[in-house]
């Protein structure tokens, strides 16, 4: 297993930097995310990953070897990955081992070398009883992960995967993100995922970089992210959470109940530091609001199943995500405690 190092890569198209001195360092055997918006650049990363662009400046290397840089770009048949589009791109012709076996045939493998490099694969996607079917016939799920096999039967180093799952329900999905977990688990590939939806990243990856229009926002384990966003686009854009602002703390320090509470209840000029309040984070009484908490109008109560989700309004006229275990009245009063906040830098 190789890791995968990118430094201060940039992409431009004409005069639009579509990636912008990123640096990643992967380890071996890694699953990572990109993740971002439309249009933030995973794409264009993941495709000079792969050698289909090159770079106009910056160091890509597998392990020691140089992939690209401004003198040297192997070519995508020599960087030893595999990719995994979202349209599958599997032949409509061809039998599903026949599909899997295309890349390692292209490579003049034959008889019972060939035949164990596809039921190897195969049996690593749990297909080995479709083998002989077309992929007409499978299900999406299905197709995805013929593809996720057939990118496997050579052995990558890397395996890149382009919104893989974005063409199936979210039901499917759910069920392909325990496919993917399972599938890293058992290859131990290292693994580089675009997608622009957190939850999947959140679920699947060990680590996600988060992009926004071309550059790195933040780097790091699903769970930091959540629990440390950096900045307010990133809390915004990872989980639910609300964000007030109070008269305490400084960008990166978790604030406890009691001086988040009196951070909130100070005047207005001095209330400058942005503060992520997550919704697990609140506790609501439907009882009158003592010294300690904040009194708070239900303005909207969704049903979620296992709880409601009510939106609630300050008197500072901010806006405040909780949970809770019944519906309270719309309109009524309630009483809601604070119990952490972490605090955000600005966005630039
Ligand atoms: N071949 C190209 N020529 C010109 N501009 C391009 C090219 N490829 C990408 N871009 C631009 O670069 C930016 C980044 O595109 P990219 O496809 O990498 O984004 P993305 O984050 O993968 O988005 P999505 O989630 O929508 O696929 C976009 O503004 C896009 O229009």
């Amino acid at each position: 297993m190789t890791g995968l190092t990118i430094e201060r890569v940039t992409k431009r198209f004409g005069e639009h930097t579509a990636v912008d001195e990123l640096s990643l360092a992967v380890a071996p055997g890694e699953f990572v995310a990109l993740l971002g918006p439309s249009g933030c650049g995973k794409t264009t990363m993941l495709r000079m990953l792969a050698g289909f662009e090159a770079v106009n400046e910056g160091t890509l290397r597998l392990g020691n070897r140089t992939l690209a840089s401004t003198e040297i770009h192997v070519p995508p048949e020599q960087r030893n990955m595999a990719m995994v589009f979202q349209s599958y791109a599997l032949w409509p012709h061809m039998s599903v081992a026949d599909n899997v076996g295309y890349p390692v045939k292209l490579r003049g493998l034959r008889g019972a070398a060939y035949q164990h490099k596809v039921q190897q694969a195969l049996a690593l996607v749990e297909l080995e009883a479709y083998a002989e079917r077309t992929p007409q016939a499978l299900s999406g799920g299905q197709r995805q992960r013929v593809a996720l096999a057939r990118c496997l039967v050579s052995d990558p180093s890397v395996v890149l995967l382009d919104e893989p799952l974005a063409n199936l329900d979210r039901h499917l999905r759910a069920t392909m993100e325990h496919s993917f977990r399972d599938f890293h688990q058992r290859t131990g590939a290292t693994l580089v995922y675009v997608t622009h939806d957190q939850s999947e990243a959140m679920a699947l990856a060990d680590k996600i970089a988060v992009m926004k229009a071309g550059k790195l926002v933040q780097w790091g384990a699903p769970e930091m992210l959540y629990r440390e966003p950096r900045t307010a686009w990133v809390a915004g854009f990872i989980g639910q959470g609300s964000q007030l602002n109070v008269a305490a703390g400084r960008p990166g320090q978790k604030l406890e109940s009691a001086s988040l509470m009196h951070g909130l209840n100070a005047m207005a000029s001095e209330r400058t530091q942005t503060v992520l309040v997550r919704p697990e984070h609140i506790r609501i009484s439907l009882s009158a609001a003592m010294a300690d908490q904040l009194p708070a109008q239900v303005e909207s109560v969704i049903f979620r199943g296992e709880r409601y989700e009510l939106s609630l309004r300050l008197p500072s006229g901010e806006t405040l995500l909780a949970y809770h275990h019944s519906a309270p009245e719309l309109g009524s009063q309630v009483a809601a405690t604070l119990l952490q906040g972490w605090c955000l830098e600005p966005d630039q």
